[in-house]
């Protein structure tokens, strides 16, 4: 039986804007106010979703989420009718209101922690949604998001699909960014990695300064635990906390994993040395190897790598073996990383291709390639018992594309987030597209 990884890579929303919500993400902050093209976005994605799926890669979709939240606001204090709601917050809160009509759901790598059915002890596939508890807007994520995954992933025999850890600062959890699986294929025992930013329970233990870490090493390792992975086969590596401070909020703004190449900058652990030795060790025991590219800061500098997001890239394993490395075109633009990329695919080593998307419109709000997929691997008699309406084909980029251009914006302003007419149009974006994707009931749209 084969395993493949499938990428699901997020459809961004219609409400996708820059309000600067996201401290710590220096592309967040740069950009906080500007107008965002949220058509463009969605097409930005969708074009990527089918080039790999042309070339033979397992690519799904992931639906966005219903915005603006109004159980949120709601929630918060603000009552009256659905406009009556969108007014008052616009003038008592925007901030909340920009949190309520986040389209930050796109970036699935932190939707969920996923374990493949071959680490796991009652040999499912095991989610676990992240609490994102770190920033208010994508703190209520979650439940949609594990409503989704229940509903793609709704076969009990092969899929587990937990609740969010509890969300306390304690548990800090933002799912899959923070979180690698080594392997020497996809379908042979693997090493799970995960990489966190500080310790709750461990005052003595190093943090950040300046920004916030947004996952803790107790969230790792109940996840860890809820997925019911093998101790020797689970390592837990602690993210640099200067890096944090410098705009590194997720460690896949710094290393990208893929079978047993670990491609990473070299201040990316807080412990390098410490961190190989244990990876390596654990690789050891499912007789594997680690093949790392270790990329220094003479070669590119850690600005440069937060700037082009060069790390925030896809890794992925090509039907001859070889990978391809997936980038956003701000590589390109900056000429040392462009230099970099160069000798790295002339010299020989694991990967031999660069493919490159322009995904400007998710960069700006500080999100790559990588930030925008979730990688399940899974096998063929598992990709069969999931929800076969969101894989991407030929047919369904088509179907979506078309649905953007019916239904999205191509110009949003922070004081747009304050027109009526933006909840109701996207109510009824998301009541077709439900539709479209074949899952009745997605939305919880009471
Ligand atoms: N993995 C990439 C995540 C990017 C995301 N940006 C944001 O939420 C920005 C939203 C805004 O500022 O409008 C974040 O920081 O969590």
């Amino acid at each position: 039986m084969t395993t493949r990884e499938f990428n699901f890579d997020g459809l961004v929303g219609p409400s996708h804007n820059y309000a600067g919500l996201s401290f710590g993400n220096v592309a967040s902050f740069n950009n906080v106010k500007s107008a965002s093209n949220p058509r463009q976005a969605a097409l930005q994605g969708l074009a990527k979703m089918r080039a790999l799926a042309e070339r033979g890669f397992a690519q799904g979709v992931l639906p966005p989420q219903a915005r603006p939240n109004f159980r949120l606001l709601r929630s918060l204090g603000f009552t009256g009718s659905d406009a009556d709601v969108l007014a008052r917050a616009c003038k008592e809160s925007p901030v909340i209101l920009a949190s309520a009509y986040s389209a930050s759901s796109m970036w699935t790598a932190n939707a969920a922690t996923v374990s493949p059915s071959r680490d796991t002890l009652d040999g499912r596939v095991h989610f676990t949604p992240a609490n994102l508890n770190n920033k208010l807007h994508r703190s209520h994520e979650h439940v949609q998001s594990g409503r989704a995954l229940r509903a793609i992933f709704r076969d009990e025999r092969h899929f587990a699909v937990h609740d969010a850890l509890p969300a306390t600062p304690a548990f800090g959890d933002e799912g899959a960014a923070n979180h690698t699986r080594l392997a020497r294929e996809h379908g042979a025992d693997a090493v799970e990695l995960f990489v966190y930013g500080r310790v709750e329970f461990d005052p003595a233990a190093p943090a950040p300064k300046r920004y916030p870490a947004r996952q803790t090493l107790e969230a790792s390792e109940a996840i860890a635990r809820l997925h019911g992975l093998q101790e020797a086969r689970t390592v837990f590596v602690q993210q640099n906390p200067e890096v944090i401070d410098q705009g590194v909020f997720h460690n896949d703004v710094i290393a990208v994993g893929n079978a047993d190449v670990l491609f990473y900058h070299e201040l990316a652990f807080a412990d390098e040395q410490g961190a190989l030795f244990s990876i390596r060790q654990a690789l050891d025991g499912v007789g594997a190897e680690l093949r790392p590219i270790r990329v220094d800061a003479g070669q590119v500098s850690l600005a440069d790598a937060v700037q082009s997001y060069l790390f925030n890239s896809q890794l992925l394993t090509k039907a001859d073996g070889k990978m391809a490395l997936v980038i956003p075109r701000e590589c390109e633009e900056n000429a040392a990383v462009a230099a970099y990329l160069q000798g790295l695919v002339a010299g020989g080593g694991p990967v031999d291709e660069l493919i490159h998307f322009d995904l400007r419109q998710s960069m700006r709000n500080g999100g790559g390639p990588a930030c925008l997929r979730l990688r399940v691997a899974l096998t063929d008699e598992e990709a069969a018992a999931m929800h076969g309406g969101v894989v991407m084909t030929d047919e369904l980029y088509r179907t979506l594309v078309a649905w953007v251009e019916k239904h999205y914006r191509d110009r949003l302003a922070p004081q747009d987030l304050a027109d009526p007419a933006l909840a109701i149009e996207i109510a009824a974006a998301l009541e077709e597209l439900e539709r479209l994707l074949g899952l009745p009931g997605l939305y919880d749209l009471a």
